[in-house]
């Protein structure tokens, strides 16, 4: 299937109705743009961010046991619990914006009964560590890809307006890093960082268990598909399923931190015309992710030092897209308040 155009109709309309409300243009700086931009992903001159749709993909990863995270991989399936139990800050951000939240297991790696509303949608158990293998094969990823496009297929029949792509997977900030290196050609000192809370001898270790990874996979910069088979993990190849079916079904996407970022960047990479789709909420306190953001164009809508995962930073800014689009549907025009235009 191929990616949606934005709507230009939706679009220009949008923006002529911002320069008809009672303000001076402009002046309500990028919340009007927002609002533009919703109109046009939404094909509608009042767009909506009423029905925001979160899935957390979780997922294990083979790398945990080089040591690169601060937590213990069983770490993964006990969030697991707890976003069913509704007590992580995602469930806690979704309950207020009353979102919908799912969870999916593409690919936990221990034996365990998935709590009530956990879907168990396993492409493996568990990526393999890439410092010595590829993480998947291509069945795998393509299972992986496609319980991501499973959720998009249930947000719009749920009738999202807004998708979030969350995540779970102990050391999928090594995973999300090698990829960005393989795919941006950078050193992974660069963009590597504490990820969990790695003091600076931790991030050295995984700076270079990183290297060791690249090195073992050879060039990827230009295979953004092998690069995720080979560097990505099973909740990464979701997200990035996810995002491509976002863009082919047409449903505006609300991007994540680092490691939702580094799935973006692979499905633009694969499709370049899905940039449109996406929206970057906030950058994160992980220092690689300016340059991940950098590769993409995309300038966040807020900086509030946050470096958590789960979608829980996307979430984050949907009171700030609910407000563009508030204050686009309903200020009065000059016409409507009779106040003079200059
Ligand atoms: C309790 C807890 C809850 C989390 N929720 C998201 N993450 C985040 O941290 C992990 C990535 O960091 P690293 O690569 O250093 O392991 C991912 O699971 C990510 O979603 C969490 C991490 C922990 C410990
Ligand atoms: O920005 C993120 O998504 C992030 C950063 C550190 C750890 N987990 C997630």
């Amino acid at each position: 299937m191929v990616i949606r155009q934005p709507d230009t109709t939706a679009e220009a309309g949008a923006r002529e109705r911002q320069r008809r409300l009672t303000k001076p243009p402009g002046s309500l700086g990028r919340l009007e743009d927002l609002a533009v931009r919703l109109a046009a992903l939404q094909g509608r001159a009042r767009p909506t961010a009423d029905h925001v749709h979160i899935t957390v993909f979780a997922a294990d990863h083979g790398v945990t046991a080089e040591g690169v995270s601060a937590y213990p991989a069983a770490v993964t399936v006990e969030m697991i619990r707890n976003f069913a139990a509704g007590g992580a800050a995602v469930s806690v951000i979704a309950r207020r914006l009353a979102a919908e939240l799912e969870v999916v297991d593409v690919g936990t790696a221990e034996d365990y009964e998935p709590p009530a509303g956990v879907r168990c949608e396993r492409a493996a158990r568990g990526s393999g560590n890439i410092r010595h293998e590829p993480a998947m094969d291509s069945a795998t990823r393509e299972r992986a890809e496609a319980s991501g496009r499973a959720s998009v297929t249930r947000a719009l029949t749920a009738g999202a307006d807004i998708f979030v792509g969350g995540e779970m997977g102990i050391g999928n900030t090594t995973a999300a890093t090698a990829l960005a290196c393989a795919l941006l050609d950078l050193p992974p000192a660069h963009l590597a960082g504490p990820g969990t809370g790695l003091d600076a001898a931790g991030v050295t270790h995984k700076v270079a268990v990183v290297e060791a990874a690249l090195a073992r996979h050879g060039r990827l910069r230009d295979d953004p598909v092998a690069a995720l088979e080979r560097l990505g993990g099973l909740e990464i190849a979701a997200l990035a399923g996810a995002y491509q079916a976002c863009g082919e079904l047409g449903l505006s996407v609300l991007a994540d931190g680092f490691i939702a970022s580094v799935a973006a960047l692979v499905a633009v990479r694969r499709e370049p015309a899905l940039r449109d789709w996406l929206l970057f909420a906030h950058r994160s306190g992980e220092p690689g992710h300016g340059g991940i953001l950098d590769a993409l164009g995309a300038e966040p809508l807020l900086d509030l030092g946050m470096r958590l995962g789960e979608g829980s930073g996307a979430a984050a800014a949907v009171p700030l897209l609910r407000l563009a689009c508030t204050l686009h549907n309903e200020m009065a025009t000059f016409d409507e308040a009779g106040v003079s235009e200059s």
